[in-house]
């Protein structure tokens, strides 16, 4: 975690729309299991004793004990994660919110999911986070971190053979998938997305007649008036002179290319800097007749890519076209879409100076599963050779703008952080 701005507040939330890459954690959890079907692991109760007072000895005891009676293993690893039933507290759980940090590893090592969520929607790395263990903090970020990445690239794989296998090879593939997901001692959450895949091909879209929103057929906004200044705060960083308040034109017109047009919010707020180039890639065709009805398409600096970004940029890289700035705000992907697009979009991004920012809607549910996401995505940036920091934006939002959203997606959190993306320093 080091240098990162990493959001370790302990509130939990809601958000919305692509990257809802920890979104099946309560599936991982055991304590939303009906308790009648749950036996107890001998000696359960004196293992949550020593993972709250913290007797480690004890603890290592157990386990062996455990496998010297079991030769498979289940019945230790059982030990080390099985949850509360009435509670849904782990071992885990209580070790985080006493500090004890030695206690954490060995649990870890002995299989015990990270990312459990006890019967309040609360994590280890949540109950850590509340009681300032910053060292158990960091050490659950680290293996979440670690574990999500891990099997980030096995699902990857899975994918790729699939889509070179027969079709009743794929559907058991994913069957297979699925299992691993529901599976309450699986020390990864699944990259299950809460996506709607079928949304550019199927889904309608409608904005209010005060151009304050965007909802979809299910009543779910697509995009909010709220966002406004988070937009602006985007724009402003890769459009603008983020760095100095009193002339907030830069002196070189910048090249920008946002993916995903929505409200037009951000897009108008990059216009204010008057960029020399400002590419907009939108794929539905909803909001695509909107750009071309209020204009769009007039504007000097302005070239639209009616279609998916997935086809359109290879298009912008073919033509050899670099940007100083990049924007992506989508709705309906999922995480591994914003990997690709990362793989992609360093193609077109200027050197040394292009900076990258996305909407962060990572991980939505929990901050701690947040801030797990946020070091996932900067680790990956890292490896494309890009550093990342988040900047902590203030946020407020009237609950009032919920009416008529069937699902609310942001839970009255009042910092947003904002990915700051850069080319590493040589
Ligand atoms: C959240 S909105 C963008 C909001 C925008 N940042 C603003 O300030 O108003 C997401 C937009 O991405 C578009 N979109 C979704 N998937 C896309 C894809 N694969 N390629 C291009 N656009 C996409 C949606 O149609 C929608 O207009």
């Amino acid at each position: 975690m080091s240098t990162t701005k990493i959001p370790q507040d302990n509130i939990a939330e809601g958000k919305r729309k692509h990257c809802e890459m920890m979104e099946t954690c309560s599936s991982n959890n055991q304590a939303d299991e009906d308790d009648s079907f749950v036996r107890l692991v001998p000696h359960h109760t004196e293992m949550m004793s020593a993972c709250t007072s913290g007797n480690h000895d004890l603890i290592l005891s157990l386990l062996n004990h455990a496998t010297s009676k079991d030769s498979s293993g289940i019945t230790r690893r059982l030990l080390a994660s099985q949850q509360d039933p009435a509670t849904g507290k782990s071992p885990l759980m209580l070790a985080a919110t006493n500090g004890h940090l030695q206690i954490c590893k060995t649990l870890l090592e002995e299989g015990a999911p990270w990312n459990a969520l006890d019967r309040f929607g609360r994590c280890a790395g949540n109950y850590a986070t509340d009681n300032e263990h910053w060292e158990v903090v960091n050490l659950l970020v680290e293996y979440g971190t670690r574990a999500e990445l891990i099997l980030g690239a096995s699902i990857r794989l899975e994918r790729q053979m699939n889509s070179t296998n027969s079709a009743a090879a794929s559907s058991a593939m994913v069957a297979k998938m699925d299992d691993k997901a529901t599976n309450f001692v699986s020390t990864s959450v699944s990259h299950q997305p809460c996506t709607k895949p079928d949304y550019l091909v199927q889904t309608n879209v409608r904005y209010d007649a005060a151009n304050t929103i965007l909802l979809d057929d299910d009543n779910d906004a697509v995009m909010m008036e709220w966002e406004r200044p988070l937009m602006e705060a985007h724009a402003s960083f890769l459009a603008g002179n983020a760095h100095n308040d009193t002339d907030p034109t830069p002196s070189v017109r910048k090249r920008v290319l946002n993916i995903g047009f929505g409200l037009g919010i951000v897009d108008t707020a990059i216009q204010a800097y008057n960029p020399s180039l400002h590419v907009i890639v939108e794929a539905h065709p909803t909001v695509y007749n909107k750009m071309i009805q209020d204009g769009w398409d007039q504007k000097q600096n302005v070239r639209i890519c009616f279609g998916r970004w997935q086809d359109e940029l290879p298009k912008l890289i073919e033509e050899g076209i670099v940007f100083d700035g990049i924007f992506y705000d989508t709705y309906g992907e999922h995480f591994t879409d914003l990997e690709d697009f990362h793989a992609l979009m360093v193609n077109s991004l200027a050197k040394p100076n292009g900076v990258y920012s996305f909407f962060n809607g990572l991980a939505p549910d929990n901050l701690f599963f947040h801030g797990v996401a946020c070091n996932c995505i900067k680790t990956q940036l890292s490896h494309l050779g890009l550093d990342t920091e988040f900047l902590p934006c203030h946020i407020q939002v009237d609950e009032k703008v919920w009416d008529g959203v069937r699902r609310k997606y942001w839970h009255g959190r009042d910092t947003y952080y904002l990915p700051l993306i850069t080319w590493k320093k040589q």
